[in-house]
């Protein structure tokens, strides 16, 4: 029988910037099916890269439960949090979060250091890491680049390959494709929905790019499940 535990479940989550009053975010529930393909729209500033955060454990939430894969992330540690984001999520950030001072290679196979699950799925973690970077239309040479030296669409690119290595369970993706060209947009897409096809990946991405739409299996707008939370005191 199919697993029907959620990848990701959402119950009457609140959270407020610290120092922030005007700002809070409150998500009565948001449930992702595993395999499920999930794009977040809504404006700037409404919260999605806030909401990512969340769920990547990275901020905690003030009152509710963020359930991934159906563990309660905050009954973890902060170092289980950090092992746990490590096998279960491959992330891509707007910044990247690149080591600029490490390789290409270095960076890439960073999350499998910390995912013995995750780094047993790849038995040759070079040779899968130098596929990603061909599919995602990067030089042959990039592997063994300084990653601070690359373009910052190819740093994007590093970034995406790093989370699809090892092939997590969930894809959480804050505008993937915002340095991207046409052509090496169409062709990350491509290799994410295959990884979710091969390997059951559910992926949540933030765009701004109404055009992908149709690619995915359900579009949720942050106005439509978030609440405004009243101003604090
Ligand atoms: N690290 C932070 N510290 C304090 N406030 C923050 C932080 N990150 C975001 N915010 C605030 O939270 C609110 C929501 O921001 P967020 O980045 O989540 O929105 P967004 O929908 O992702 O926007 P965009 O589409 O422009 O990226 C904003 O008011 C922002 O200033």
């Amino acid at each position: 029988m199919p697993d029907a535990t959620p990848i990701l479940q959402l119950d009457d989550v609140s959270f407020r910037w610290p120092g922030r009053a005007s700002f809070g975010l409150h998500i009565p529930n948001l449930t992702m099916a595993p395999a499920e393909t999930v794009l977040l729209l809504g404006e700037s500033g409404a919260g999605k890269s806030t909401l990512l955060s969340l769920i990547c454990g990275t901020v905690m939430a003030e009152s509710g439960r963020i359930g991934v894969a159906g563990s309660d992330i905050a009954a973890l540690s902060a170092s289980q949090r950090d092992q746990f984001r490590a096998e279960q999520i491959g992330l891509i950030f707007q910044q990247f979060n690149l080591l600029p001072f490490a390789t290409v290679l270095d960076n890439i196979l960073l999350p499998l250091q910390f995912a013995p699950k995750r780094r047993k799925r790849v038995p040759n973690a070079t040779t899968e890491a130098a596929r990603l970077c061909r599919a995602l239309g990067l030089p042959e040479d990039v592997l063994a680049s300084r990653a601070g030296s690359l373009s910052v669409g190819q740093q994007q690119r590093v970034a995406a390959a790093r989370a699809l290595i090892g092939a997590p369970p969930l894809i959480i993706a804050d505008e993937p494709t915002s340095s991207l060209d046409a052509t090496t947009q169409a062709g990350f897409l491509d290799l994410l929905f295959e990884q979710s096809r091969t390997h059951g990946t559910a992926i949540l991405m933030v765009s701004h790019d109404a055009r992908l739409i149709d690619q995915f299996d359900r579009v949720i707008h942050m106005d439509k499940i978030a609440m405004p939370l009243p101003e604090a005191l």
